[in-house]
């Protein structure tokens, strides 16, 4: 850990007063005796609220604390009001850095000699720069084609910055828990870790090049959203080659006005693509800050969207996703008691909590929500009043259903920009009723039992062997004699009808040969149970 760069840490947070956060009355005594000795570390910046004081220490402490800052800008499950929106003014101004330096790096990444082996064209002047990484403008010679592309190279040892401040800010983690009597809820220790995590992901590009690949895979024939070809021949852990696209900044409304874009559907088909992400694919797109969204030039009646920047993504599971199409649903019918109870039969919460006093503080925290008129809720402060509540009955809130809920807030930022009388629920409802319809209805049935045909087929050859074994074993005592009289045929009798129907389903899907091996399997086993009955 540098010393030096510890320094740099406290004084700026000294001098920015971040240590009044803290009332004087909660800090410990030896908190306050080493504030006392580094008494010339003055406050210089009385006059401006804590919010504006924690961006400008943040800002001035470069791109880990200000990526940071920008992430807890969204969770307003943590901080106040007045601090995430003041967070949310955070700008990652980075200068460029030497593009000879990003020539080489790309040529070491690649190893060729010259960067021209493999680009017929190469632009010094970087597109962009960011904290992480810069992106330049290039022309891929690929299968006889010249191709417009961008690369994408981390900053040199940004690696090495990064893992120090990360260190730094886990120990300032783990004193602000022992310090602020708030420190346990807040749980500063997961959120750096969780912070951690992301960032780290993001230095690979291998892995944002293989969710982009993923990400266009699952559009590849959609109306709606167009992720860039990755050339994952060209592409490194530090350096990323990509198509070239140039769409219309989702930010720039003006433009997208002037030509013509229908604005209606654009906001909808924002929501209804990541309704298709979480719902469909269980695969989202975690980073849609509107720099990472652009609008195709091409059919603006028809307007798609086009995602850049695929460093980040979450993932969902069946539970997830029954935990979120259930409560939307029964949210928005005003249903707490089923909200309640839906925690509770899941396991969300542990199972002595009072569903009464659960649906007393959802339904305290939700009702002030529908004063407004149903187009105007947000979905993202919804979940943030639903996990809040949740947390204080003990309900372990998981990282990717907050990545979702961030997530969600951005796309309705987005789509209300957009087409500021967008219905949200309109948009979403037919999705998540439809999903909650395919998990319960007879399909999802059938298509699980398909999904375990493999097992069955494997498993198959065994069972008569396994059904004759055990009606042989041991010569049974009076009271199990008894007992086995009249439960080994119902048990026989089940498998019997098991075996019929996964017979019936593959037969429907095509699978002759399995169909009529279990249909055989399904009769012996019937004629053993109807022996068993005499
Ligand atoms: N495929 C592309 N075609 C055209 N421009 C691109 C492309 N990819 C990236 N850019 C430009 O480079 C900028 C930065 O790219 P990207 O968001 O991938 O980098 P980043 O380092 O992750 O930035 P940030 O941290 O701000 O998200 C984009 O805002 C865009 O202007």
């Amino acid at each position: 850990m540098s010393l030096l760069r510890l320094h740099q840490i406290t004084k700026t947070f000294l001098t920015y007063g971040l240590d009044e956060i803290v009332p004087a009355h909660k800090q410990p005594w030896y908190g306050k005796l080493a504030r006392a000795s580094l008494f010339w570390l003055r406050n210089k910046h009385k006059d401006k609220p804590i919010g504006t004081r924690l961006r400008l220490a943040l800002q001035t402490l470069g791109p880990v604390w200000i990526k940071f800052g920008q992430m807890l800008s969204t969770r307003r499950d943590l901080l106040p009001l007045e601090i995430a929106e003041e967070l949310a003014f955070l700008q990652d101004q980075v200068q460029p850095f030497d593009p000879a330096m990003a020539q080489k790096l790309i040529e070491q990444a690649l190893e060729i000699d010259n960067i021209h082996e493999y680009f017929a064209e190469f632009e010094s002047k970087p597109l962009a720069s960011a904290s992480i990484a810069q992106v330049h403008a290039a022309k891929l010679q690929h299968k006889d084609e010249l191709k417009d592309v961008v690369i994408k190279v981390i900053r040199p040892d940004i690696e090495k910055q990064i893992q120090a401040d990360l260190s730094l800010m886990e120990r300032f983690a783990r004193i602000v828990v022992n310090l602020l009597s708030e420190g346990k809820r807040l749980r500063p220790v997961e959120v750096v870790r969780e912070y951690k995590k992301t960032l780290l992901d993001e230095l690979d590009l291998m892995r944002e090049g293989a969710n982009a690949i993923q990400l266009r895979r699952n559009f590849e024939d959609s109306d709606s959203l167009y992720i860039p070809e990755v050339y994952s021949d060209y592409s490194r852990k530090n350096v990323l080659v990509m198509e070239r696209i140039y769409g219309i900044p989702v930010s720039d409304t003006e433009a997208l006005l002037a030509q013509g874009t229908n604005m209606k559907l654009l906001a909808e088909r924002g929501v209804e693509v990541f309704f298709t992400q979480v719902f469909r694919d269980s695969f989202f797109h975690a980073d849609m800050h509107p720099g990472n969204i652009f609008v195709s030039r091409e059919n603006p009646h028809n307007p798609k969207y086009i995602g850049i920047d695929c460093g980040i993504v979450g993932t969902l599971n069946r539970e997830d996703k029954r935990y979120l199409a259930e409560n939307f649903i029964a949210f928005f019918n005003r249903d707490y008691r089923q909200v309640a109870q839906l925690h509770v039969d899941s396991g969300w919460v542990p199972a002595d909590t009072c569903v009464e006093e659960f649906e007393f503080a959802i339904r305290t925290v939700c009702e002030p929500i529908f004063n407004k008129p149903l187009a105007e809720i947000s979905f993202g402060h919804v979940l943030v009043n639903l996990f809040n509540t949740a947390r204080r009955f003990n309900m372990e809130v998981q990282p990717q259903l907050v990545l979702l809920q961030k997530t969600l807030l951005y796309v309705e930022g987005l789509g209300r920009q957009l087409y500021p009388q967008l219905d949200l629920w309109k948009t979403a409802k037919p999705f998540l009723e439809h999903w909650v319809q395919e998990q319960v209805g007879p399909l999802a049935v059938a298509k699980k039992l398909y999904a375990n045909l493999p097992f069955w087929a494997e498993k198959m050859p065994e069972l008569p062997d396994l059904i004759y074994q055990n009606l042989k074993r041991r010569p049974p005592s009076a009271v199990t004699q008894k007992a086995d009289t009249a439960t080994k045929p119902l048990l026989l009798g089940l498998a019997a009808s098991s075996f019929a129907i996964i017979s019936g389903l593959s037969f429907i899907f095509d699978k002759p040969v399995a169909s009529s091996l279990l249909a055989i399997i399904a009769v012996l086993v019937f004629i053993s149970a109807w022996r068993k009955t005499g």
